[in-house]
């Protein structure tokens, strides 16, 4: 057996949703063959000390509150280890809406003063794109990347629940998007990946080449991104019935885990 513990932030905010479709996500995905020596079992867990932080091969930092977040996380003592967890350690990290605003390298419309960060994230994000809670919404998003094995070609993904509450948007990628190797920076760093955006109802049908011209840009706004072992989404999956992203990211959790360490099986 080989155990892989994932954590969820358990400061404040939507950690048992979390949980709970981590649960579920995990049940979804395939069954190891039956010769399978060493099966994979997940533990799912609570993070609120550096000991459980130190536990975890994998994080996911959950909506609700960043700045609040950021306080009790600096009173524990968990700003550093979590900066360690993310950036040296480059362990598998998913934070959702107020997580994401935790792992961007910067932050605008913070409050006064501005508030601490965990980063590793080359992205500026801008906070309450939407307003306030009251104006909430809920939108479906094509995601492409959950294309991948599920048997749909990008195009045909089924759209995801996209539920936004107070939610960020990244509003600048940090890093230049033009490199003499693809994918990578000048310092060899992976470049941020855009994984999902958000058009708002009225602004017209995307397409490849629409996105290219400024003037359309400037209706979209970026609510999902990784960059390495990163990734970040503006909206709540863990709000919805919906397991793909979970179960997308818990097998590059697994992938991740097996780079890590060879003996871990190719099981899932
Ligand atoms: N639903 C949320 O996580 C809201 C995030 C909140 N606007 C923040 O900055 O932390």
């Amino acid at each position: 057996m080989t155990n892989i513990t994932v954590g969820v932030l358990a400061l404040q905010g939507g950690v048992i949703e979390h949980l709970s479709l981590l649960r579920k996500a995990a049940a979804s995905l395939p069954t190891p063959p039956a010769d399978d020596v060493k099966p994979i079992r997940f533990s799912f867990i609570e993070v609120r000390t550096t000991e459980q932080l130190a536990q975890c091969d994998a994080l996911i930092i959950p909506g609700g509150e960043s700045t609040t977040m950021a306080i009790v996380a600096r009173r524990l003592g968990l700003l550093e280890p979590l900066r360690q967890f993310v950036k040296i350690d480059c362990k598998p990290v998913w934070g959702t809406c107020a997580g994401l605003v935790m792992l961007a390298e910067e932050a605008s419309a913070t409050k006064q003063g501005g508030q601490e960060l965990v980063g590793g994230l080359d992205v500026r994000v801008l906070r309450n794109r939407y307003g306030t809670q009251i104006q909430s919404f809920v939108a479906d998003l094509n995601l492409p990347f959950l294309g991948g094995d599920a048997g749909h070609a990008a195009d045909v993904v089924p759209p995801f629940r996209g539920i936004f509450i107070r939610a960020p948007v990244v509003e600048e990628i940090m890093t230049p998007s033009s490199r003499s190797t693809p994918g990578t920076g000048d310092d060899g760093k992976e470049l941020v990946e855009v994984l999902g955006v958000f058009r708002k109802p009225g602004s017209g049908i995307y397409t490849a080449e629409s996105s290219s011209t400024e003037s359309q840009k400037v209706d979209e706004d970026i609510v999902a991104v990784r960059q390495r072992n990163v990734f970040g989404t503006s909206f709540h999956p863990e709000l919805t019935n919906d397991t793909r992203i979970h179960a997308w990211w818990l097998k590059y959790v697994v992938d991740a885990a097996r780079q890590r360490n060879p003996s871990v099986p190719n099981s899932v």
